[in-house]
């Protein structure tokens, strides 16, 4: 923390920085944000840590939002859980796009495991460069800060380190950024080797841009209660030792990961080359976190798949063969959940993942039709397709938890978006017809062929059935007369048998 502030004053900016009553304020109270206190507390009450961890999670299991009234400070601690103030700049689109914007950062806290407080956000032409929010209202949120016991701001953005450093020094809690946010995230939720290396790398990416801002030293540990037990948001993933690392030894690391990862993808690449020399197409699900698309999975394929009420409950792709109506073979994959503005240090990192999706033959691009902003969720997952070279792959879009959605949503989504399909993963409404689509839009095989093949020649009859089309069978003294359309190897074989 040695150096100096980098930003200059935008006297311009923070002249026109007033509270706008109508436009800035607190989230709903009911729902976003609570004034409790934990002054009252027993400490005697409270039960081990292994016991409330139990708890905590069941309570997570069982919805989204954190139930917490009945845990203690104490418990806090043991758990600890931030208690935090979300803080977000606006400067365009209309007041319900901020205030889906602070929802959704509210959720993604409360994913990270953190009770949310308060909602603040300002409008503003652009955000300070000094502090983000106006200076003047730096002052405003330490007030709400001390108010409510608050010991971490989210800000609703990218941050440069210097604007969190100067929150920090004033708001004397810690002060972390969307980008960090969603990077604690994922790295609680990364289950595999490769998911948890993916994380490190773009934490780790994150932490090297953010070397010099924070005094060539990645610590912290900056007094009063900032990073106080260098756990919570921000501070998990790569590890207390390698907060003192320095630029060489990170970029070491990130050399080292990249080789590992390299080496990971090679093996998927070896097995989706392998369905692909076995001709057999892929859809990928992909869409927007809790849109449902483990749930759809399991819906179209059986697949028992975890479904969990939670953001980026799915890391590591889940890849499922499963058969159409008339037996041919094909793969459907989960995977990662986006996010508006996700963290371009993760899709660099998840690249081979989301190259899974990019190679497919389909995407089923999964939208929640409850949302109340499935066109901004569209737009999001379709800027992360349009990154990562997956927007030449057909689309077929599928407006799920129709059950729960609002009848008026959609039949606008199906207007604006013709080529879609609307479902319910929950009362499987809508399933046989989804199921229809992918069948008519997965790659036809390409060669016509016409055999009569022997009756030892089962193999052929059998790859038929799971890779190609056939249009008529007809068992003979001779053998099996067969027509139909084959993939250009299969009809290679078949040519010896051709009538
Ligand atoms: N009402 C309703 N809820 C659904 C439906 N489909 C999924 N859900 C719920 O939505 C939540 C998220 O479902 P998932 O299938 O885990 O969603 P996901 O897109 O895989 O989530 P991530 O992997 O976290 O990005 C769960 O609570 C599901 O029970 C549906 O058709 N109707």
């Amino acid at each position: 923390m040695t150096n100096a502030p980098d930003f200059s004053l935008d006297d311009e900016l923070a002249a026109t920085d007033e509270w706008d009553e109508e436009s800035s304020g607190y989230a709903d109270a009911d729902d976003r944000a609570s004034h409790r206190r934990y002054d009252d507390v027993d400490p005697e009450e409270t039960t081990g840590e292994q016991d409330l961890a139990e708890r905590y999670a069941l309570r997570r299991v069982a919805g989204l939002r954190t139930e917490l009234e009945d845990i203690t400070e104490v418990e806090y601690r043991q758990l600890r859980l931030e208690r935090v103030v979300l803080v977000g700049v606006w400067t365009d689109g209309s007041v319900e796009e901020a205030e889906n914007s602070m929802a959704e950062l509210a959720l993604l806290a409360e994913t990270a495991g953190s009770e949310v407080l308060e909602a603040i956000y300002q409008r503003r032409q652009k955000p300070d460069p000094a502090t983000y929010v106006g200076r003047g209202k730096v002052d405003g949120i330490k007030e709400i800060v001390d108010a409510s016991g608050a010991d971490t701001v989210i800000l609703d953005g990218e941050l440069a380190p210097s604007q969190l450093r100067n929150l920090e020094d004033r708001l004397k809690v810690k002060a972390v950024d969307r980008t960090a946010l969603i990077l604690d995230i994922f790295a609680q939720h990364a289950k595999s080797k490769e998911g948890q290396a993916q994380v490190e790398l773009a934490q780790l990416q994150y932490m090297k841009q953010r070397l010099r801002g924070w005094g060539g030293n990645l610590s912290r540990q900056a007094g009063g209660r900032v990073g106080a037990d260098g756990g919570g948001i921000g501070g998990r993933g790569p590890g207390e030792t390698k907060i003192e690392t320095d630029r060489r030894r990170i970029n070491d690391k990130i050399a080292k990961l990249r080789r590992e990862l390299k080496a990971m993808a090679g093996t998927r690449e070896t097995k989706r080359a392998e369905r692909r020399r076995h001709q057999v197409p892929s859809v990928a699900i992909a869409g927007y976190t809790n849109a449902g698309k483990s749930s759809l999975l399991n819906r179209l394929t059986d697949a028992g798949v975890l479904v969990e009420d939670a953001l980026f409950a799915t890391l590591d792709p889940t890849t499922r063969r499963t058969t159409t109506v008339d037996g041919r073979v094909y793969t459907m994959s989960d995977t990662v959940g986006f996010v508006r503005h996700l963290p371009h240090q993760l899709v660099e990192a998840f690249r081979s993942t989301l190259e899974e999706v990019a190679d497919s033959d389909l995407i089923l691009h999964v939208v929640d039709g409850s949302h109340p902003d499935p066109e901004g969720q569209i737009a999001a997952v379709r800027e992360v397709f349009a990154e990562i070279g997956a927007d030449k792959v057909p689309e077929l879009i599928v407006v799920n938890k129709a059950d729960a959605a609002d009848p008026m949503v959609l039949a606008r989504l199906r207007q604006r978006e013709p080529h879609s399909v609307v479902v319910s993963a929950k009362t499987g409404e809508g399933i046989e017809e989804a199921l229809r689509l992918v069948e008519s839009e997965l790659p036809r095989p390409g060669v016509e062929f016409s055999a009569l093949l022997p009756y030892e020649r089962g193999d052929l009859i059998d790859r038929l059935h799971r890779t190609g089309e056939i249009d008529s069978m007809e068992h003979t003294a001779e053998g099996t007369l067969v027509a139909g359309r084959a993939h250009e190897d299969l009809a290679g074989e078949l040519a010896a048998y051709a009538v």
